[in-house]
């Protein structure tokens, strides 16, 4: 369970937000809302353990993430809004080393799998520094097929870039994933088809 208390971000001499908490259990979907530069990704950087808050606390599986971070890291997976691709590898060999740079033991077949199934088959050995804005972004989203083991999967505007289809097929397997009994978190500024409506956090409701 991921939980945080109290929760304030200094950006700079700005106290983006104070006073938030947030509490997201097994099956939970949460959804992180608000106008742009409110602080989500700001948010998002404090649960995963990235970057330290002004006050209050963090705790995964009730133990404060300053006290055990790997803890959570062994369960997190964090997909940031940028798609960190290197753009002289193909989407394979992006994909081998997110996996391996997370310490996620996946082969080559995996990574081929889980590529064919975000749609990238025909894009395999291409640099992807060729590849289209929703491509470069289902190559970050292919490692959520490869990593089931991981409970909490926190991401930053999933969504974007992608067509119709496949926000539908992501909001599919974020919901799956749910129905499994992990947990995700995003921010989002668009409706996706969740299979059950997710709880929604406004961090402007908590900005100073
Ligand atoms: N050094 C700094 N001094 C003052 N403000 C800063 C500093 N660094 C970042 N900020 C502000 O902190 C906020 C960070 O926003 P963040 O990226 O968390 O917003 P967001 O809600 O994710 O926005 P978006 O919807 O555009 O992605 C922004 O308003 C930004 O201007």
């Amino acid at each position: 369970m991921l939980e945080a208390h109290d929760l304030a971000c200094l950006k700079g001499d700005r106290l983006l937000f104070r006073g938030l908490a947030l509490h997201l259990k097994a099956g939970g979907l949460l959804r992180v809302a608000g106008p742009n530069g409110v602080g989500k990704t700001s948010l998002l950087r404090l649960v995963t353990g990235l970057a330290l808050p002004e006050a209050g606390e963090v705790r995964w599986r009730g133990v404060g993430i300053r006290r055990d971070r790997e803890a959570l890291h062994r369960e997190l997976l964090y997909l940031g809004h940028a798609a960190a691709l290197n753009d002289l590898l193909t989407p394979l060999e992006n994909l081998r080393f997110a996996c391996a740079a997370a310490g996620d033991d996946v082969d080559e077949e995996n990574c081929v799998t889980a590529l064919a199934r975000i749609g990238l088959e025909n894009q395999l050995d291409l640099p992807a520094r060729v590849l289209s804005q929703g491509q470069r972004r289902r190559v970050g989203l292919a490692r959520l097929f490869l990593s089931a083991r991981r409970s909490l999967w926190v991401l930053d505007e999933p969504f974007t870039a992608l067509d119709a289809a496949a926000v539908a097929d992501l909001a599919t397997t974020l919901s799956d994933h749910c129905a499994a009994g992990g947990m995700v978190m995003l921010t989002t500024h668009q409706d996706a088809p969740f299979a059950r409506a997710p709880e929604v956090l406004d961090v402007g409701a908590y900005t100073c």
